[in-house]
């Protein structure tokens, strides 16, 4: 099947910083994919070129799709109903009339913000905001969602309806891209990452393939509670040791220690 995205060796300056070396990767339809680093990493200027924002680069991109697009620099009209800003960006995508509404509906609904529909902008909190912002990158459902830092000012609760919304679109067969810089969001979200590092990209593919395989354990040992995080092949062996004393065993792949590392 042809890749939703194709990038190959992206090279991006601004004036005389490099701050994208021969990137390349590749995305596929249905799948969550990560892109990971520190901060200053790259991420949001290669999400940037991918939405068309930036045009100025060297390198070989190809699209293929309808693209919904969530900024890492939030902004809204404060001012406006929260239903007038997303009927602004339905049309502005195209969409017919009656589809805007149905679409605003099934959106608002899903984010459980429907009581906000003829609020201000400026009324709602943060989070629900950025959740209205959300609305806005699939109100004209694309096939491919590029979602910069989605988690960014979400409390615990909205972390996981976002999650689950994300999950979904996968289901529905559509591609996501997201950034991030807080690893513990995406370990179980992503089905491939692409780690990046000042610009250059250090690793690339399953979390699995690139993460060493860790497990968390909890035993007891004469009467106390032992908590650690080990290499899985040691955690196995107090498992075999202390079968009847463990209290915990996860299975965890440490993306931190690759972070760490580089
Ligand atoms: N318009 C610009 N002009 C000059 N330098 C820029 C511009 N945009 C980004 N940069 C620089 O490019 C580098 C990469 O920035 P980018 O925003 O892509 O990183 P990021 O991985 O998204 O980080 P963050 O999580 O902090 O947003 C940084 O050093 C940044 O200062």
């Amino acid at each position: 099947m042809k890749p939703k995205i194709v990038v190959k060796n992206l090279t991006k300056y601004f004036g005389d910083k490099k701050v994208l070396d021969e990137i390349s990767f590749e995305v596929y339809e249905g799948e969550i994919f990560g892109l990971l680093g520190h901060n200053g990493a790259g991420k949001t200027t290669t999400l940037r070129i991918l939405t068309g924002i930036i045009e100025e680069y060297t390198g070989y991109v190809e699209i293929n799709g309808k693209i919904g697009y969530l900024p890492e620099e939030r902004g809204l009209y404060r001012d406006e109903k929260v239903v007038d800003v997303l009927k602004f960006f339905g049309e502005l995508a195209g969409m017919e009339r009656g589809e805007i509404a149905k679409s605003i509906d099934y959106w608002l609904n899903k984010l459980k913000i429907s009581n906000y529909k003829n609020s201000k902008i400026k009324e709602l909190s943060k989070g629900n905001q950025q959740k209205v912002q959300f609305i806005v990158s699939v109100i004209h459902n694309p096939d491919i969602v590029i979602l910069d830092e989605p988690f960014s000012g979400l409390d615990v609760v909205n972390v996981k309806l976002l999650r689950d919304i994300i999950f979904e679109l996968k289901n529905e067969g559509k591609t996501v891209i997201l950034s991030t810089h807080q690893l513990e969001k995406i370990e179980k979200l992503c089905d491939r990452v692409l780690i990046l590092k000042k610009g250059k990209a250090v690793h690339y593919g399953k979390i699995e393939n690139i993460c060493r395989k860790m497990a968390y354990i909890e035993y007891l040992d004469n009467g106390k509670l032992i908590k650690k995080e080990m290499p899985y092949e040691d955690a196995i062996l107090i498992l075999k040791e202390k079968s009847e004393d463990i209290v915990k065993f996860e299975v965890r792949y440490s993306l931190e220690e690759i972070f760490l590392d580089e």
